[in-house]
């Protein structure tokens, strides 16, 4: 029987982290809700799944910087050279969330046109999608609209939780940043989207925005679980998601 190692001490969250800019933010809140927070302390989430996982994508065109987001916080490594994603890569990253264990699963799409085909039939079942632009390429962030709608076909809008982010902050100046910032705020308004700026070069602002992720996917799942088993009753015969009848207790 293979036994995980425990969570490492820096992927453990017990504070809801802040919002990048309150003006694109999924919510402002400074704390996590409160029935996540007493659903956690009585551990009452393992009662619907003790596993937690969440399925994210990362979209975005190529070469916009989505592979060195995800290897800057999972691995803690930058390559200057450009390697194409050919059609997807995966990572999965482990956290502990209000005490309880909680994965994000990152799927990495390819952002070039020939691979686009296979990349999307990763798309299925996302908790939330990343969609990814370069503040130094007005042109990256025209195509998020259309990125984010190809999400969307095969996702149910209501229940995902949107990230509108932009990469290379390192190269922007000052004076390139606030313009295209003022753009994508904007955009990341009429999307529902929060917005965030980073740099895998420098690290800035990546490890602050995949513990939102976690924190924000973590949350929404919780609450769903927890409507989902308020809403049955004692003795009621539910079927799980592989489909076995079970009977609820
Ligand atoms: N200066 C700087 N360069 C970056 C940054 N992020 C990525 N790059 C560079 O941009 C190029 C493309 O990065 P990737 O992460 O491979 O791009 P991608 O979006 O995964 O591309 P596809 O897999 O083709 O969709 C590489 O040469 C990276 O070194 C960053 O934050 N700063
Ligand atoms: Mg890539």
């Amino acid at each position: 029987m293979s036994v995980l190692p425990p969570v490492r001490k820096d992927r453990i969250i017990s504070q809801l982290p802040k919002c990048f800019n309150k003006g694109a933010a999924l919510n402002t809140e400074d704390e996590f809700h409160g029935k996540v927070k007493t659903a956690c302390l009585q551990q009452r989430t393992g009662t619907v799944g003790r596993f937690k996982i969440s399925k994210v994508i990362v979209v975005g065109d190529l070469a916009v910087g989505k592979t060195c987001l995800i290897n800057r916080f999972c691995k803690d490594v930058f390559d200057k050279n450009y390697k194409a994603t050919i059609g997807v890569d995966f990572e999965m990253e482990r956290f502990e969330v209000l005490g309880v264990p909680f994965s994000l699963q990152l799927w990495d799409t390819a952002g070039q046109e020939r691979f686009k085909c296979i990349a999307s039939t990763y798309y299925r079942g996302a908790q939330a999608v990343i969609i990814v632009f370069d503040l130094t390429d007005v042109a990256s962030l025209e195509h998020t609209r259309q990125w984010l709608e190809d999400a969307m076909k095969e996702n149910d809008p209501t229940s995902v939780l949107l990230f509108l982010v932009g990469t290379k902050k390192d190269l922007s100046s000052p004076a390139q940043y606030t313009l295209i910032e003022q753009d994508a705020i904007k955009l990341a308004d009429q999307m529902k989207a929060e917005y965030w700026a980073v740099s895998a070069l420098s690290g800035e602002n990546v490890r602050e925005f995949f513990f939102r992720v976690a924190s924000l996917t973590f949350e929404a799942n919780v609450l769903a679980e927890l409507e989902k088993s308020g809403s049955r009753r004692i003795g009621e015969v539910v079927r799980n998601s592989l489909n076995h009848l079970i009977l609820w207790f």
